[in-house]
């Protein structure tokens, strides 16, 4: 019965945003109500796509509507403050795309008004949700690998995409490119290493293939600590080819290594392994599900919904995506000072 279903609107129907879209017409539990785009093309394609949902061009409009209960912002990163606060001033639940905001008084704001108005604010922080990163974190957490010590997350790829408009290549626009990709394995470091303590301080290095835009780095390594002597380390190319992603997380009695490959991010047939070593022996974990992002997307639109209806808990809190914010700028001070930097907790 879609009259049980949880009434999602959605702002963004570019690359990502269309994705999501897909993943709301699926749920089982959702159902996509409203879609805001910004120009006569994307809303032209979004009215094809879902003839039954109202489609605009001006997000407020789409905010305005009653049916609305959640909304999802898959815009270009330098709005997400304008228009998640939009959306929680217009009394809706919030799923905002990572990074929360581009800098930590952006998140700050939005948690406030959250608070205030009593609204679930989520970030798509959706690789917690995966089959096997999400195993791993369940191994950590049922002492696998003893007290968690050190964790590595390495991804090698192709270059970013453009983005509408070439945003995610304008400085002024995408924030920085540790905020596009390697926030999430910040996210999951921080994760990973939570029973060792909270992210204290960054020494971040990075560089760029192009000599006029020395602000966009292709390579990006940073090395975080914790209290408590555990540390991780996050580590990315832009410049290699395919995407493939590693984490390697040790401790006190044993180790676990996962990897992910796929021709891209967005793949519905990549390859991935989990082995463990419990300090005795080498073994496979089996992982039944599928994960990639396209995966873990589908399970978060259902998450989310799930939260409103039945007052589950979120996979990713707003707290936990302004702690992502923050070790990335973090990370960017280091880069810009050439020493470790602290990182902001609120
Ligand atoms: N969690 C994850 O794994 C991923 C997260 N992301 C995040 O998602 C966001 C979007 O990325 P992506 O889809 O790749 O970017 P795109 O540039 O492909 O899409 C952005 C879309 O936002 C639309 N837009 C811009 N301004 C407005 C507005 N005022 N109202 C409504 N729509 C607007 C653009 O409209 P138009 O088409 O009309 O120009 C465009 O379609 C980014 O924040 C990115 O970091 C992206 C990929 C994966
Ligand atoms: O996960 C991701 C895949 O790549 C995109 C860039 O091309 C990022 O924006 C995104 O966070």
């Amino acid at each position: 019965m879609d009259d049980n279903k949880v009434a999602y609107g959605l702002i963004g129907f570019g690359a990502w945003g269309k994705h999501h879209a897909d993943a709301i017409a699926k749920a089982d539990n959702a159902k996509l109500v409203a879609i805001a785009a910004r120009s006569d093309a994307s809303a032209a394609a979004a009215r094809e796509m879902y003839p039954d949902a109202f489609v605009t061009t001006d997000y407020r409009e789409l905010l305005s509507r009653g049916e609305v209960t959640v909304v999802d912002v898959v815009v270009p990163s330098y709005l997400h403050h304008e228009v998640a606060t939009a959306v929680l001033s217009a009394g809706k639940h919030l799923l905002l795309e990572k990074p929360m905001g581009v800098s930590l008084g952006e998140c700050d704001s939005m948690i406030d008004l959250a608070k205030e108005r009593d609204r679930l604010l989520c970030v798509g922080h959706e690789l917690r949700l995966s089959s096997m990163w999400g195993k791993a974190k369940e191994m950590i957490e049922d002492g696998f690998i003893g007290t968690p010590q050190y964790c590595l997350v390495e991804l090698s790829r192709n270059p970013y995409r453009q983005g509408a408009d070439g945003w995610r290549y304008d400085i002024h626009r995408v924030g920085n490119w540790i905020l596009e990709e390697p926030i999430h394995f910040f996210d999951l470091a921080r994760w990973y290493l939570a029973s060792a303590g909270e992210p204290k301080s960054v020494y971040a290095t990075a560089n760029s293939r192009q000599p006029d835009h020395p602000e966009l780095q292709d390579n990006f390594s940073a090395i975080m600590h914790l209290d408590g002597g555990a540390y991780a380390v996050v580590t990315q190319t832009l410049s290699a080819f395919e995407h493939h992603q590693t984490a390697k997380i040790t401790g006190t009695k044993g180790a676990l290594w996962a990897s992910w490959s796929g021709a891209m991010d967005r793949t519905r047939h990549p390859t991935f392994s989990l082995r463990a070593f419990d300090g005795n022996e080498v073994t496979t974990i089996p992982i039944e599900k599928p994960t990639g992002e396209l995966f873990e997307l589908e399970d978060q639109i259902v998450r989310v919904a799930d939260a409103i209806q039945n007052g589950t808990a979120l996979h990713c809190t707003a707290e936990d995506g302004r702690w992502s914010v923050a070790m990335c700028l973090a990370a960017t001070e280091s880069i810009r000072i050439g020493a470790a930097a602290e990182i902001d907790r609120r």
